[in-house]
């Protein structure tokens, strides 16, 4: 008997959502591997937020399905919810508390024991070098530190699969490198990481998985050496995109011509 398909970390079939007369996303289709580290890239309004949105049952889709591990998104929203780590475009947090009181309160609300709680903030606080902030609120934390605090929110029910929008967005690059060593040590210890970027050079760094959106829909997907052909993500890229339109001259922007 053939080996049974494994059951992807996330599938997403037919997923479409439109705001009024804009389709953000497109009858969508992927599965994203378990044990994968994947990256979906795409232009600006190409739909990643809003997939990714639908995908963690933070915005409900108008059509498709989303399954986590198996699990429908929005059928069984309390199990699909223990299964997942989100970090959000845009987060809002409860950012009148220090970032350690933030995580415990996460943690609480995950439903962990609040010893449980202790150990875990200790241990993401040091992870993450959040401790030198002091008791200092994350209303005042920089853009970088507040998205530390974010992902450590999202990583403290130890979830089998995290949803990351932009992790890597402000961030600095001793935070950023100190990021990527958390998400491959999850990644190795059997999670799935999928985060959505803009930057090539990071995602074919860092990734193994790629998706090319591009007005809703998967243009590409598959492995990093799949998509990228040889060619570089890049090149690919923008060759996926159709090249976009020529170099527009700004003639009036030339020092010369005032
Ligand atoms: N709440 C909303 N109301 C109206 N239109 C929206 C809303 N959210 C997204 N859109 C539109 O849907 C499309 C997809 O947006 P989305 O934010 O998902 O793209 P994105 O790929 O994440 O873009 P970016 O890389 O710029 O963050 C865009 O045309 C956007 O203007």
């Amino acid at each position: 008997m053939p080996p049974e398909p494994a059951v992807p970390a996330l599938r997403l079939r037919g997923l479409g959502k439109r705001f009024g007369r804009t389709v953000a996303v497109d009858a969508l289709d992927l599965d994203i591997p378990a044990g994968s580290f994947y990256g979906v890239v795409g232009p600006n309004g190409a739909g990643k937020t809003t997939t990714l949105s639908m995908a963690t049952g933070l915005l409900e889709p108008d059509t498709g399905t989303v399954h986590v591990h198996g699990v429908d998104v929005w059928r069984e929203p309390a199990r699909a919810a223990a299964l997942v780590g989100v970090l959000p475009d845009g987060l809002r947090l409860f950012d009148r508390l220090t970032g350690p009181e933030l995580i415990a309160y996460a943690g609480l609300l995950r439903g962990l024991r609040p010893d449980v709680v202790a150990a875990r903030r200790d241990d993401l606080v040091a992870a993450l070098d959040l401790g030198g902030a002091g008791r200092t609120l994350v209303t005042d934390y920089s853009a970088g530190m507040t998205k530390k605090a974010a992902l450590a929110c999202a990583l403290v029910h130890a979830p089998r699969l995290l949803v990351l929008d932009e992790p890597f967005e402000a961030v600095d690059p001793v935070s950023a490198a100190a990021i990527r060593g958390i998400l491959r040590s999850f990644v190795a210890e059997g999670g799935t990481v999928v985060l959505s970027s803009h930057v090539m050079a990071l995602v074919e760094a860092t990734c193994d998985h790629v998706a090319v959106v591009a007005a809703g829909r998967v243009l590409a997907a598959g492995t990093v050496e799949e998509v990228s052909a040889g060619r570089g993500l890049d090149q690919r890229f923008v060759e996926l995109l159709g090249g976009g339109a020529g170099p527009v001259e700004l003639s009036w922007l030339r020092p010369s011509s005032g």
